[in-house]
């Protein structure tokens, strides 16, 4: 059977605007990216990824310059068949999201359009709250569009890739969800999948940006259910990764996401649950169970702090080797790292900080310029009171003899990544 070549246009070429975009790209389709921020666009229009994520390279090489290509206007997005907003939702001041990059997108999209002849589908890719693409995107493109014709469609199509797994998510993804205003929009985009052997499910406009939400908060509960029972675990000197263990072999739990250790971080997570609580909390709901998973996460760094007094006292002017400073491990993304409050309150705490991280050492100068960065972990430990790992980078269960140039062994992992290599000194 033929597959369809769609003309798609990506409004925002960050994180995942680049990543659906050179997806796209790869399955075919011919992509144009709309980035405002013309340092990005050249990059990515010379093959390079303004971000590291693997495998982003390898695809961006196939397609830049071939059927992708980047540039920082919006001319010429009205030979779109679909177009994707992709631009950032970034928390306001009282945790509710921040939709002024949606609507400015929303405009220029809108005037871009305007007098084109051809149907356009014009598809919210960001996470946004219920409700935005009705009320904000639809009568910005509009208004901006001067006409009510039905000359566009819209839809929301939610993604749910992972950062350091983007591509393989995006190409191999368990559902994909399309809310839509119609039939027909909904079948153009299901068009831009259907190379794809995914499970794909249509709803309405606001269900859809509904499923992104609960998702997030979903597996965001189940951590912080998970450092709950392991904070439990600890009084009683239990582990609780052996615990979580037996409990995910129950299919209806499943193994996954109920590692306990700091808490979720990163741009998504922690922004969206507090956005879906101000969206509760606005249509008079009190969300006490979301209010719960943000509590237990933001208590988690400081556990890892206490756990250090417990081992060697007072930190002041001691020695203290950081290891992992990314999100996650396979990111160099900080944003919201776990490690940023960890520090922070060993820098209060008087402590010299020695730090290491296989590829996030130069997002986190920008937040910490004045510790000291190594290029390799055994350089951290050298000479340090303790160690404290805070980043499940797959690496770091490798090292080893890089321990012995520790002045005291005073393991301790905020991620369990160690543990299982019988290293002296590790507690978890
Ligand atoms: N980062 C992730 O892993 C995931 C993010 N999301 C959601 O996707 C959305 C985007 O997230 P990221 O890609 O991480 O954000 P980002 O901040 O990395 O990228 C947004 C990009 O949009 C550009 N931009 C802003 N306004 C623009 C405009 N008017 N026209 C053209 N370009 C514009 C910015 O310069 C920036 O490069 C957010 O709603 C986020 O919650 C969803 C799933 C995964
Ligand atoms: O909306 C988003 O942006 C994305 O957010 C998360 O993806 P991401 O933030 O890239 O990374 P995760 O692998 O989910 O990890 C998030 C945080 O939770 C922590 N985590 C994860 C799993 C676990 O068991 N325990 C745990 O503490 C990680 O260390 C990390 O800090 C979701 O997994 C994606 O499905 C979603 O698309």
């Amino acid at each position: 059977m033929e597959s369809t070549i769609l003309n798609i246009s990506v409004i925002g070429g960050g994180y995942v605007g680049l990543v659906t975009a050179s997806c796209f790209a790869y399955l075919g389709h011919t992509v144009r990216i709309v980035e405002i921020d013309t340092k990005k666009a050249e990059l990515i229009n010379k093959g390079i990824p303004p971000i590291y994520e693997e495998k982003l390279e390898d695809i961006l090489k196939q397609t830049s310059g071939k059927n992708l290509s980047a540039q920082s206007h919006y001319e010429g997005i009205d030979d779109a068949d679909i177009i994707f907003i992709c631009v950032g939702t970034p928390p306001q001041d009282d945790g509710s999201a921040d939709l002024t990059y949606i609507t400015r997108a929303s405009e220029s999209i809108g005037s871009a359009l305007k007098g084109s002849e051809k149907y356009h589908v014009i598809t919210v890719k960001s996470t946004v709250p219920p409700g935005t693409t009705e009320s904000v995107v639809i009568p910005a493109v509009m208004k901006s569009l001067g006409d009510t014709s039905d000359s566009v469609g819209f839809c929301m199509n939610p993604e749910f890739l992972r950062e350091g797994r983007a591509i393989d998510d995006f190409l191999h993804p368990d559902r994909i969800v399309i809310g839509g205003s119609s039939e027909k929009a909904i079948s153009v985009v299901q068009k831009a999948y259907e190379k794809l052997d995914a499970l794909v499910i249509t709803t309405s406009l606001k269900a859809a940006e509904m499923i992104k939400y609960t998702s997030n908060a979903f597996l965001a509960t189940k951590i912080s259910f998970s450092n709950e029972i392991g904070n439990i675990c600890k009084r009683i000197g239990i582990d609780v990764y052996e615990v979580m263990k037996g409990v995910g072999y129950d299919h209806r739990i499943n193994p996954y996401f109920l590692n306990a250790g700091l808490g979720f971080g990163g741009s998504c997570f922690p922004k969206d649950v507090m956005a879906l609580i101000k969206l509760a909390e606005k249509n008079g709901e009190n969300p006490i169970l979301l209010k719960s998973v943000i509590d237990v996460n933001e208590q988690q760094p400081g556990r890892i702090i206490q756990v250090l007094h417990t081992r060697i006292g007072d930190i002041r002017g001691k020695r203290i080797a950081v290891l992992g400073l990314a999100f996650k491990d396979n990111t160099d993304d900080v944003r919201d790292s776990r490690s940023i409050p960890v520090i922070d309150e060993l820098l209060t705490q008087g402590a010299i900080v020695s730090a290491f991280d296989p590829m996030a050492t130069e997002s986190m100068k920008k937040i910490f310029p004045d510790i000291t960065y190594h290029t390799n972990a055994g350089d951290a430990l050298e000479g340090a009171d303790a160690c404290l790992v805070l980043t499940e980078w797959p690496e770091f269960s490798k090292l080893t003899d890089e321990f012995n140039r520790m002045k005291s062994p005073v393991i301790i992992e905020g991620r369990r990544i160690l543990s299982c290599s019988g290293i002296e000194g590790v507690c978890w």
